[in-house]
């Protein structure tokens, strides 16, 4: 590939951790197929999750995959992973070229529109292998997606578009917070998968 046509990637912390914003890895048809393929086939669901000792359902969905059947931890509740599917193990190993680390759970939110987000959160579970990198590949809508650092409260935004890759690694989960903010601006769906490394 001529050089200029690479992507750049870039660190968007300012310090206390490296987040790589690897742009479009994947071209616009491609999302399209992809994007299709996943609300056909992935078993979505409205993830529960508790709150002030309540059982919740949240209005977005939700599915967690694996190279194994292993047991997860999420918000509280335990659950079993899905077999990978042969769409995810296609988009596993771009999103493991791309980034140089290798990945064997995926976690999909499905957010239906503007009104559904996701609240400030690290991901530091227990069964996640510490400092792990964690890959972020989204399909449809582009949606603002925000960081912000635990002790000093600084934010960094920025817009997570069609086919777009963000790698979280070293310190990120330690020190800073991330969410998706809600917004009225947006009324179309997105889907956004998260792979990860689950200590088995
Ligand atoms: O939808 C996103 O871009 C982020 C999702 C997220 O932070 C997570 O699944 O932990
Ligand atoms: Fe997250």
């Amino acid at each position: 590939m001529d050089l200029f046509e690479q992507n750049s990637i870039s660190n968007i912390l300012p310090f206390d951790g490296v987040t790589n914003y690897h742009g479009i890895v994947i071209d616009a048809k491609q999302c399209d197929f992809y994007y299709q393929r996943l609300i056909d086939t992935i078993e979505f669901k409205n993830d529960e999750a508790i709150i002030f000792g309540k059982k919740i359902l949240t209005k977005r969905k939700v599915a967690w995959y694996g190279a194994a059947e292993f047991a997860y931890t999420y918000s509280k509740i335990t659950k079993t992973a899905i077999i990978f599917t042969k769409e995810l193990l296609a988009l596993k190993a771009i999103v493991e070229k791309e980034s140089g680390e290798t990945y064997n759970s995926c976690l999909l939110n499905l957010y239906h529109s503007g009104a559904e987000g996701m609240g400030y959160h690290s991901d530091g579970e227990k069964m996640l292998k510490k400092n792990g990198a964690i890959a972020s590949l989204s399909f449809g809508v582009a949606r603002k997606f925000s960081f912000k650092h635990k002790e000093s409260k600084q934010r960094i935004d920025l817009v997570l578009e069609n086919g777009s890759l963000l790698v979280m690694k070293e310190g990120t989960q330690t020190n800073w917070v991330h969410r998706l903010p809600p917004t009225t601006k947006v009324s179309t769906p997105r889907i956004n998968l998260t792979f990860r490394t689950v200590e088995l």
